[in-house]
């Protein structure tokens, strides 16, 4: 069994809130998590919500800012959430860009060298990072599910879509709907998977409902001053895409919330209720 080093631990209502490293067969190097047990945990084993971050986030980011634990206590969900890229690969240039590289590993395993032979997230959360909550965690491993927000969206609405069999809720906040579109995904998709775009659309929500993948009831919030809407997010195609599929789609505009964790605390709620309803 793995072992896990514990970096932290703290109390928070009722349940534990916890970091830990370990070293990562898939990965090669040493990755970071972090759980939330809410008090149900510790008399059964109980549904898991999976968060995946942005861009620039680690695993701290979603368990700090997101106001999401006083929710999943009072709903019985245990939190899981996960650096956002392999660190410290010793890739040239890895940390040069926000946006791509160190804490932008986009979710998949890239195929393309330099970035192959560490950048696999996509096999690091959906087998090992998963394997370790059931083993390690009183986690119902039939009742997972996945959320994320802006890569982290893009992340949980392609996993969910790829893998229909491990993850049975799926929401995001200001999802990346159309990566092979928005310069964001272009630019990571060049470097990660290479130039033949055939190969993108595995990656791509969008693409993958046209080509005919399919997710259960979908809840997806979005700001409307959020900066980064209008040139790297897409929720129009990929609202366009579930209407021509019969995807069942909640899309939720909000004027006035912003890219931020202030959005994403503001709407938390719903979304865990959306995951509770579905996973209880
Ligand atoms: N560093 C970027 C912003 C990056 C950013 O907004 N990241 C989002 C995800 S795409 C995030 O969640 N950041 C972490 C935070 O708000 O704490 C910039 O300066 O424009």
């Amino acid at each position: 069994m793995t072992v896990l080093e514990t970096r932290s631990q703290h109390g928070c209502f009722d349940g534990i809130q916890s970091y830990y490293q370990h070293s990562s067969e898939t990965i090669g190097l040493p990755m970071r998590f972090s759980v939330y047990q809410p008090p149900q945990a510790r008399s059964q084993r109980i549904p898991v919500l999976f968060f995946l971050a942005g861009l620039t986030c680690t695993e701290e980011t979603f368990m700090i800012k997101a106001g999401a634990q006083r929710y999943a206590a009072e709903y019985g969900l245990m939190l899981v959430s996960m650096d956002t890229s392999p660190r410290q690969t010793g890739i040239a240039g890895e940390t040069d860009d926000w946006d791509f590289g160190a804490g932008a590993g986009f979710y998949l395993d890239a195929t393309e060298q330099p970035w192959s032979t560490y950048y696999r997230m996509e096999s690091y959360i959906t087998q090992e990072l998963r394997q370790i909550i059931i083993d390690q965690f009183p986690a119902d491993p039939n009742r997972i599910g996945i959320f994320g927000h802006s890569m982290g969206g893009h992340g949980a609405l392609t996993l969910a879509l790829r893998y229909p069999d491990l993850f049975r809720s799926v929401s995001a906040f200001a999802p990346i709907c159309a990566p092979m579109q928005c310069p964001w995904g272009q630019k990571a998709f060049r470097h990660y998977l290479g130039e033949d775009q055939q190969n993108w659309r595995q990656h791509d929500a969008t693409a993958l409902i046209e080509d005919g993948r399919r997710i259960p009831d979908l809840l997806i919030d979005q700001g409307l001053d959020d900066q980064f809407l209008a040139q790297q997010l897409y929720p129009e195609a990929l609202e366009k895409a579930c209407r021509e599929a019969e995807q069942k789609l909640t899309l939720r505009f909000h004027s006035g919330y912003d890219h931020s964790y202030y959005f994403i605390s503001t709407f938390m709620s719903d979304h865990l209720k959306h995951h509770r309803d579905a996973l209880l």
